[in-house]
């Protein structure tokens, strides 16, 4: 029997084996690592459940939700059990149930929730009074009671990708004797504890199979990497996750973050990857403080507590409860005065208040004629603008790309308009052409655009570098240099602008209407005449491309052009029908006639932390551009994204030897022209210091 359709079967079996306990508010379940296997154990169990015990993981789940869960067992397959089957472990669909606690080997002692005063409780507090006549206003106002938690001993094993400490209460090889003695394990997550330390932990709430703890105390073994954190917030403030280490070794967590996230959705993949090919994580070089230049403190108003003391802030860990906040320092100086302003306005008015708000607070640039001064807005509605110095340098040769880099490191410290006077002497004494522009992009305060200023230079000309590296390959390989670039979710246009330079002409796709609006005024504000935008769904853009491996087509790659015209004399050529999205959806100044070939186009996504969609990823590879930049801040999403495409077989590991017996082709052959790519680099970008947050690229080149 297929593996699949056993592990299926299986699923529903233990579904009926455990009907016994149906009636009980929790459901034991069995559960693989397999990400395929995980779903459709939820499709069964979701059918068989009708629904109402898949509290921690429906058909909808958050990508990252799935991983962490999954990234839990791993750790259990990690920890040397093999077969989580044969050991017959278990874990839990809804952690509420109090009596089945005592199942596992090693529960939280009361598991008792602290309570927490939140909107949702108090909100919880009113629906429940509602019902009752009388005591409504007394229930109200009233402070809730909180619960006892309880307190455990704990061994921590690993960070976790979301950076919390994967504890348990033994050592490895005493959790490994215990468990394969038959016994059940339980996990705990405990923020702020390092691997290798013995820690003292405070239970918060369970979840599926593990329970989520407050650090209490460090015990015993504490981290050598441990350093007094710089912020005196740290450790109560849910804002950052790896203050407690150095910056070196929270790049080296983030890296493995990346590895782990990468190899759960798929380790043959993984471990195919060169360590030439997986990098390590690109930073601006200073410590990472200082850096965000967008931040969204937020407070809540309670009726028994006197508004004048009310916290603005962000949330405590582990609880939803706002800690009051002064300063953040991984904000800019400019932000940083910003929140103080809003502090001072919104206690001035805080009587005004019934509920509560989220402040913003961005960083802009007031622009002279000379020079430039940075401020702050607080208002959503208005524009502001950031001032991005970009490197424009073609070479790809490794010696005169370590100078570039160089020099993009003494940028992130320096002035702006020390700049180009760096790049010019940079280009005399290198031999070879770097110049910097320093482009300018206006969007709105509430509209997305990157939040970290200081290492965006990198991000940009290392994304240029890569499609540059990816043309130079294509080229020795007997097809033409890339030359056109698609930039898709573009926002306000920091990529296709910014790299606009090196091609011939960059189309941009983009949802937002505000936001394209914005990356039409940014390429005129910077004299760009080669770009086009278009605002839609990013998979519009391939809404009237024919497939080019379908049996019906017949024509060759080239054919499959992305034809972006703007309704004007001349256009009717187009291929496309008279009010289509492509036909007259494009908002561009220069009024030109945009077609892009696959075979000389590069693609960046850049999509938002839920990642791509089978739809868009199977018309991108049918379209088959010559090198797709994947640039990702949800790593979970864009793994699962790329699993997708190597199990399409759009993805191979290798440069198949033999190409008169595999499936590849020329662009010009007519029989088959199915799309096939190799990963030619991994590369994590450090954008967000002190947080489990990074930035991943991947570079994907067409083999044919
Ligand atoms: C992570 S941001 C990247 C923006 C831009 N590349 C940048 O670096 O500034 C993702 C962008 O995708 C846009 N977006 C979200 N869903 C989209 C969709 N279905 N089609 C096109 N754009 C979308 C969002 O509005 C947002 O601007």
């Amino acid at each position: 029997m297929n593996e699949n359709i056993e592990n299926k079967r299986k699923a529903e079996e233990n579904l009926d084996l455990d009907s016994n306990v149906s009636n009980k508010r929790s459901q034991i379940v069995e559960l693989d690592t397999k990400g395929e296997e995980l779903n459709s154990f939820v499709k069964v169990a979701k059918k068989k459940l009708n629904g109402k015990q898949l509290k921690f993981l429906k058909k909808n789940s958050k990508p990252e939700v799935i991983s962490e869960i999954k990234s839990f067992y791993s750790e259990l397959l990690e920890l040397g059990i093999k077969d989580l089957k044969t050991l017959n472990q278990k874990v839990w669909f809804n952690s509420n149930a109090q009596e089945e606690l005592e199942w596992c080997t090693n529960p939280p002692l009361t598991a008792a929730r602290e309570y927490i005063v939140s909107k949702e409780n108090v909100e919880k507090t009113e629906t429940k009074t509602e019902t009752k006549s009388d005591s409504t206003d007394i229930e109200k106002t009233k402070k809730p009671e909180p619960l006892k938690p309880a307190i455990v001993n704990l061994y921590v094993h690993k960070l976790l990708t979301n950076g919390l400490g994967l504890s348990t209460v033994e050592t490895k090889e005493e959790l490994l004797k215990l468990v394969k003695g038959g016994n059940k394990a339980w996990f705990y997550a405990v923020p702020f504890a390092l691997p290798g330390e013995y820690v003292k932990a405070k239970v918060i709430d369970n979840s599926w199979g593990y329970s989520l703890c407050d650090l209490v105390d460090i015990v015993s073994n504490k981290s050598e990497k441990r350093i007094q954190p710089e912020c005196k917030y740290f450790g109560k403030c849910s804002g950052c996750q790896l203050q407690m280490v150095d910056y070196k070794t929270q790049l080296e967590f983030k890296k493995e973050f990346v590895k782990s996230v990468f190899d759960l959705e798929n380790p043959e993949l993984m471990s195919s990857l060169k360590d030439c090919e997986f990098r390590d994580v690109v930073n601006n070089a200073t410590k990472g403080f200082g850096y965000r230049t967008k931040i969204t403190p937020h407070f809540e108003i309670f009726k028994w507590l006197p508004k004048s003391q009310t916290s603005i802030g962000f949330n405590y860990t582990n609880r939803r409860e706002i800690m009051d906040i002064e300063e953040c320092v991984i904000g800019t100086k400019s932000v940083n005065e910003g929140l103080s302003v809003a502090r001072k306005n919104t206690m001035e008015k805080i009587e005004e208040y019934v509920r509560g708000a989220t402040l913003l607070i961005r960083e802009t640039n007031i622009v002279g004629d000379n020079d430039s001064k940075k401020a702050y807005v607080l208002s959503p509605k208005e524009e502001v603008e950031e001032i991005i110095p970009i490197v424009v340098a073609e070479t790809t040769e490794p010696s005169q790309v370590n100078k570039v880099l160089n020099l993009l490191d003494d940028l992130s410290s320096s002035e702006n308009k020390d700049s180009i006077l760096k790049a010019k002497k940079l280009s005399e004494a290198a031999g070879f052409k770097v110049e910097i522009k320093n482009l300018r992009f206006k969007f709105l305060a509430s509209s997305f655009f990157q939040n970290n200023n200081l290492i965006l230079p990198k991000l940009v000309y290392h994304t240029n570098l890569l499609i540059n590296q990816a043309s130079e390959f294509r080229v020795l390989n007997g097809y033409k240099k890339i030359t056109q670039l698609a930039d898709v979710y573009c926002g306000a246009g920091l990529f296709g602008i910014s790299m606009s330079y090196g091609f011939e002409s960059v189309v941009g796709i983009e949802i937002s209407k505000e936001s394209i609006k914005n990356a039409v005024t940014n390429s005129a504000l910077n004299n760009i005449t080669n770009c086009s935008f278009s605002q839609g769904d990013a998979t519009d853009i391939f809404a009237k491309i024919k497939p080019n491996h379908s049996k019906e087509s017949t024509g060759s790659a080239s054919e499959n052009v992305i034809a972006l015209k703007k309704n004007a004399k001349g256009a009717s050529n187009s291929s496309y029908p008279k009010g289509s999205l492509l036909e007259d959806a494009i908002t561009d100044p220069a009024n030109k006639n945009v077609c892009l070939d696959p075979s000389t186009t590069a693609v960046i996504i850049d999509p938002p932390r839920k990642g791509s969609t089978e739809e868009f990823l199977k018309q991108l590879v049918d379209y088959g551009p010559a090198a797709i930049i994947y640039i990702a801040c949800g790593v979970p999403a864009q793994a699962r994204d790329l699993n997708y495409l190597i199990k399409q077989g759009f993805i191979v590991q290798e440069y198949p030897e033999d190409t008169s017996e595999s499936n590849l082709s020329r662009p010009d052959d007519k029989t088959n022209k199915k799309a096939i790519y190799k990963i030619s680099s991994v590369t994590p970008f450090d954008l967000f210091p002190q947080t489990y947050h990074v930035e991943n690229v991947v570079a994907l080149i067409r083999l044919n």
